[in-house]
């Protein structure tokens, strides 16, 4: 148990659903990645966020097929969609405004298309999903792979952060998500930004924060996950923290070392195990786990402790199905 430690308030929407799902909640899988199998063109500064603009009916697809593997969360396409990045492609602060709005729009679409037609179902086994808005790390926005290194350098003070994370947050807040997810958080200051722009703007959905970790033991940044989760403890705001876009052998000793740190629900979506490489801007074949290994592990995650699971980069609506079935079968 940790000092000080505030928990957020128990009757949340998050704990609701991880009720309903048995004790653990599924969270969908790879966004980006799985755009690009539909022929998305994403080898862009903006990343996804550049099919807000050119292919929404494929966000709106990628989030149906994800539904439909037993995603009790999707996440929305927000993940690299910033004010700024819109304006660098010459759009106005209004245009990138309502992309953003609708990143939230065509999740919560999807969501109530896929929920209409399978309550009518007898005996269907889905839940009705949450709609958590992606929040990228400003790593990610920085388009240079640095959401894997958390080096941002000197210039970028506590401020600075959250003044980038601001405005983005307040109009995904206006747009009616159901939760946030903090995505690839790299270092400590970053988790400080998230955290006080949560009180500040007095923000009452509930969030969850993940940071990405490339040596399995330790942020991106080399601080230590003690001395990220302390500054996330003290917050109410935040209903539970985790890991996402890591690869999966770190996960399991990642949990048990999270579960010391914090009182807060767990959450876990690690990539397929491949690594990003952020200059050539393309996977690098490694360690890649299938769905038949996700199935193991999400069990294996699921009785140490994770109460929300699913996949990010590389991982597909197949291992969403895996990781689903099995969870729903031994709950
Ligand atoms: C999670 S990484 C693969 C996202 C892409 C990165 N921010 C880039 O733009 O290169
Ligand atoms: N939600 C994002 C995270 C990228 S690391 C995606 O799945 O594309
Ligand atoms: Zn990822």
């Amino acid at each position: 148990m940790v000092g000080m430690e505030k928990k957020a308030s128990s009757s949340s929407s998050l704990d609701d659903l991880i009720e309903k799902a048995g004790g653990c909640a599924v969270i969908d899988g790879g966004f980006a990645t799985r755009l690009e199998t539909h022929g998305a063109e994403i080898n862009d500064p903006l990343w996804s966020a550049l099919c807000l603009i050119k292919q929404p009916h494929l966000i709106k697809m990628v989030h149906l097929e994800y539904l439909e593997a037993g995603a009790d969360v999707l996440v929305t396409s927000s993940y690299q969609a910033t004010i700024p990045g819109f304006i660098s492609k010459g759009l106005s602060i209004e245009e990138g405004e309502s992309l953003l709005d609708k990143s939230v729009k065509l999740a919560v679409e999807a969501r109530d298309k896929f929920w209409d037609a399978i309550k009518k179902v007898p005996g269907h086994s889905y839940n009705r999903a949450l709609v958590a808005a992606s929040i990228g790390s400003y790593g990610a926005y920085l388009a240079d792979g640095s959401e894997y290194s958390g080096n941002y350098g000197p210039a970028v003070n506590l401020q600075k952060l959250k003044e980038f994370h601001r405005h983005r947050l307040q109009v995904l807040v206006e747009a009616g998500p159901d939760l946030l997810a903090f995505e690839t958080i790299p270092n400590k200051l970053e988790a400080q930004a998230c955290v006080e722009l949560l009180e500040e703007e007095n923000i009452n959905i509930p969030s969850w924060i993940c940071f990405s970790s490339v040596d399995g033991e330790n942020a991106p940044s080399g601080e230590s996950f003690n001395e990220c989760l302390e500054i996330i403890n003290k917050s109410n705001k935040v209903h539970a923290v985790g890991i996402n876009c890591a690869p999966p052998q770190f996960i399991e000793s990642l949990i048990s070392k999270f579960k010391e740190l914090s009182e807060k629900a767990i959450v876990i979506y690690p990539n397929s195990g491949e690594v990003w490489d952020g200059r050539a801007k393309k996977w690098l074949p490694s360690k890649c786990f299938g769905d038949d290994k996700f199935e193991l592990f999400a069990t294996r995650w699921r009785d140490l402790g994770a109460k929300l699971i699913g996949g990010c980069c590389r991982t597909t609506p197949s291992t969403i199905r895996a990781i689903s079935k099995v969870l729903k079968e031994s709950s």
